[in-house]
């Protein structure tokens, strides 16, 4: 019997940009011996029900979307014991997660890839209920990132041209956390906060090195403090445009399991998109979660 893949595709993604994707991924499907089924998500959450509905019936499934499109296939798998390997081809803007994993956002190029590809067992991240793939923050900036149609291209970037934009140091909200992580606690205030499991969510100097990190079982966090003039704003804004850490504003670490708590509740946002408000949230890793399906050249 031949192999079987579902496509599972949001044709709203990146201005409808899945759509002239769609016949490069049958094609590319069919000549490598595949019988492609092809679903068109209907409505939000649609990926995911497919997911939990349909995925164990394939070899492999393959998401074309953005971010969310891809959390929804993520959260969907992730409810399942068993879980088909994952193809993703982005249709969003550029993904910090695809590029990290070198996934191609070119049809035939991303199919082909994927026809010849080898499993890379990914580290996926639960967020109380939900589950996230490179990105839980909180603060500057993102709150504002899902009322606007933008998703996470380069979060840190865009935190930094949000803080250069302000003019006025009280515009900045600072959050009163307790962060309690691998045994150890921070009790402080901030003004972002990023749990991520993304090389290039501030660009590679930050988190540099292969992708191996994705399957470490570790996050990379990374908070912010409040600045107190405008020359601190100017300090953090750089740091963070240069991809740098600056250590009298910046704390980093990488945690397995984080949970952090405060009096108000805090709008968080998971790949680019609402995360809900709350006052607890207890993130962990989970290791070698999901099997992405990735170029071969790019798993050494
Ligand atoms: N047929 C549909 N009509 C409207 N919305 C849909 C449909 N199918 C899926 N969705 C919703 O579209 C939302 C946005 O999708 P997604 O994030 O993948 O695209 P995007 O916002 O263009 O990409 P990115 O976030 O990477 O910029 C998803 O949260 C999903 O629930």
């Amino acid at each position: 019997m031949k192999k079987q893949a579902m496509v599972v595709m949001n044709p709203t993604a990146g201005k409808g940009a899945g759509k002239n994707t769609l016949f490069a991924v049958a094609d590319g499907l069919c000549r490598g011996g595949y019988d492609a089924v092809v679903m068109i998500t209907q409505r939000a959450n649609h990926a995911r029900d497919l997911m939990i509905e349909r995925s164990s019936d394939f070899d492999i499934v393959i998401c074309i979307g953005g971010d969310g499109t891809l959390n929804e296939s993520v959260s969907g798998l992730m409810a399942l014991h068993d879980r088909t390997p994952l193809g993703y081809i982005p249709t969003g803007t550029v993904n910090d997660f695809a590029s990290t994993l070198h996934l191609s956002h070119n049809g035939e190029e991303a199919i082909q890839d994927i026809v010849d590809g080898t499993l890379f067992p990914c580290d996926i991240g639960s967020f109380n209920e939900r589950y996230f793939t490179y990105v839980a923050a909180f603060g500057a900036f993102t709150e504002v990132s899902y009322t606007t149609s933008q998703s996470s291209k380069n979060l840190l970037g865009r935190v930094a041209y949000y803080l250069e934009g302000l003019k006025h140091l009280p515009k900045i909200k600072t959050y009163h956390v307790k962060i309690e992580y691998d045994g150890k606690l921070i009790e402080d205030e901030f003004i972002f906060g990023a749990i991520s499991n993304s090389r290039f969510i501030g660009g590679n100097t930050f988190y540099s090195t292969k992708h191996a990190q994705l399957d470490d079982g570790r996050f990379e966090c990374l908070l912010i403090r409040p600045p107190q003039n405008p020359l601190d704003l100017q300090a953090i804004a750089a740091a963070l445009l240069k991809q740098e850490l600056n250590d009298k504003f910046m704390i980093f670490f990488t945690a397995e399991s984080i949970k952090i708590t405060s009096e108000e509740e805090i709008a968080w946002t998971l790949d680019g998109e609402n995360g809900g408000i709350m006052k607890a949230v207890t993130i962990k890793n989970c290791p070698h979660a999901i099997d992405f399906i990735i170029a071969k050249e790019h798993n050494e």
